[in-house]
């Protein structure tokens, strides 16, 4: 507190409301485990669109309008573009070595600016568009996998994410089942997440792996000659006579280590329940395909202009899940916001949750419609959500996975549409039976919570495509 006064003295304004806390611990009990991101909104109707709290002597400022997080993340990007300091003595060492290496938990500085500009190298705009016919032939995998055994449909959205990620980055095409590699991904993916939940440091022991040398099995496939093209191949043939430096190697580990496919998990498991939920915008999104692209191939990246209702309906389900509801930075120097102190140091947490929900951006948000993001006389178009799923603006914390995620959802999305329907399960009356519209936030994403559904192919003619274009060397794919 004393630290408080000080810094209130040095800059003469106060920090921004908040609940008030208890001496030391200050707010912790009032922060719930369950979606923290609707607390903060709510209390932002009591205290103001920025709402600060405090624990065990750690700040946090949480932005909850849009005009906040765009002047703050966007504007003075200069000082709010690194990573709150994550407490080293009451964390497990596996979680701090995590941070350490983690582009999503670097400090803003020299080592950060390299994982950045080789992930930019990977997966610009340019190079992303050469990979459209990997993302095409892996969704076809996809496909296959929903035709042939649908039952485990949310196990097919992982592994298909996966190991798209493995192919880009390793070259590795993963196993069917129980992959070791797509496992390690997942547990390297909640080790991230729970670093980054402020309720979670006081927790002292994780049975995660330790962080692994992922460069390793490319060597041992380049040595045997049978190393696929990819983006770590590419890295250690590089002038392959000067030795890598650990340096150069770690940054690259710490790039190709962060990549993993959760955001994308996280749409396609949405994107299936809302088209349980909403038929008529299934059928809708359906018959848009069918005029444009026919029933004789699939869609690809190149049918993206002339579909303008998926378009909107991929901006839709980004808005209707917050995929990440809360992006926390941090900054380096204390600052004035509106009359406000925003403290150094200080956990600066923007609320995507609330701005996704926030009436006077998105009326109704609790209804799922797609043509809200359609220009209509007397009706301009509502802000597009995807512009800030992925963080703020072109903001240097911006996601570098964008393009390759929009070119994934975009043909997964549409091939489904065009080769199956999705519908609610029927109970042994065969009444439906309607799942909840309901997310669970967990390990710094929100996934819908399980639930089960029917897809099935919409035509003997969409099976008939789905197998004709999978060449399947029949040893079990799934
Ligand atoms: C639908 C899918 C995805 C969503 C919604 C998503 C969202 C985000 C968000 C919100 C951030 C934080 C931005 C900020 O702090 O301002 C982020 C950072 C990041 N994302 Fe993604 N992402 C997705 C897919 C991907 C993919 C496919 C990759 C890589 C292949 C990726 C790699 C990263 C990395 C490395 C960072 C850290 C950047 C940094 O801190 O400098 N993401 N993502």
């Amino acid at each position: 507190a004393s630290s408080l006064v000080r810094r209130r003295f040095i800059t003469g304004v106060s920090v921004p409301k908040g609940p008030k806390g208890y001496p030391f611990i200050g707010n912790i009990f009032q922060i719930p485990c369950k979606d923290p991101f609707k607390t903060y909104s709510e209390w932002s109707r009591i205290y103001g669109p920025m709402v600060y709290m405090h624990v065990f002597g750690q700040e946090f400022v949480v932005l909850n309008s849009l005009e906040s997080v765009i002047d703050l993340f966007e504007k003075r990007s200069s000082i709010y573009s690194t990573r709150p300091r994550l407490r080293s003595k009451v964390m497990a060492g596996e979680l701090v070595e995590r941070a350490q290496n983690s582009v999503i938990f670097m400090k803003y500085g020299p080592r950060w600016k390299a994982c950045r500009k080789i992930m930019h190298g990977w997966m610009n705009h340019r190079v992303i568009s050469q990979y459209n016919f990997l993302v095409e032939r892996n969704a076809g995998h996809f496909l296959w996998k929903l035709l042939h055994c649908p039952g485990i449909f949310s196990h097919h959205i992982k592994v298909n994410a996966g190991s798209l990620i493995l192919k880009l980055v390793y070259g590795i095409e993963p196993l069917p089942h129980g992959d070791p590699w797509i496992g390690m991904s997942e547990k390297l993916s909640k080790i991230t997440g729970t670093v980054s939940e402020p309720t979670r440091w006081l927790v002292n022991s994780f049975p995660f792996l330790r962080y692994m040398p992922m460069w390793m099995p490319v060597v041992e496939m380049m040595d045997k000659g049978t190393a696929e093209p990819s983006w770590t191949l590419e890295f250690l043939q590089q002038d392959a006579r000067t030795p890598k430096t650990l340096e150069e190697i770690a940054t690259h580990q710490s790039a190709a280590g962060t990549l993993y496919a959760g955001g994308m998990v996280a749409y396609i498991r949405t994107f299936f329940l809302v088209m349980v939920l909403n038929p008529d915008v299934q059928k809708k999104a359906q018959a848009e395909i069918d005029a444009v692209v026919g029933s004789m191939r699939l869609p690809n990246m190149s049918d993206k202009p002339h579909l303008p209702y998926i378009n909107c309906l991929i901006k839709e389900v980004f808005r209707i899940n917050a995929i990440v509801p809360l992006l926390p930075h941090s900054l380096e120097q204390d600052d004035v916001y509106k009359g406000h102190h925003i403290p150094k140091g200080a956990w600066v947490i923007a609320n995507m949750w609330a701005i996704f929900n926030d009436p006077s951006i998105y009326p109704e948000p609790e209804r799922f419609n797609p043509q809200r993001f359609e220009a209509r006389p007397g009706h301009p178009p509502e802000m597009d959500p995807s512009r800030y799923a992925f963080g703020i603006g072109m903001g240097r914390r911006f996601c570098p996975g964008y393009h390759l995620a929009m070119a994934f959802i975009f043909v997964n999305v549409t091939q489904i549409l065009s080769t199956f329907s999705t519908s609610p399960e029927l109970d042994k009356d065969g009444n439906e039976i309607i799942p909840p519209l309901k997310f669970d936030f967990g390990h710094l994403t929100s996934k819908p919570s399980d639930f089960n559904c029917i897809i099935k192919p919409r035509t003997p003619e969409s099976s008939h495509l789905i197998d004709s274009l999978v060449e399947i060397d029949s040893e079990g794919f799934y």
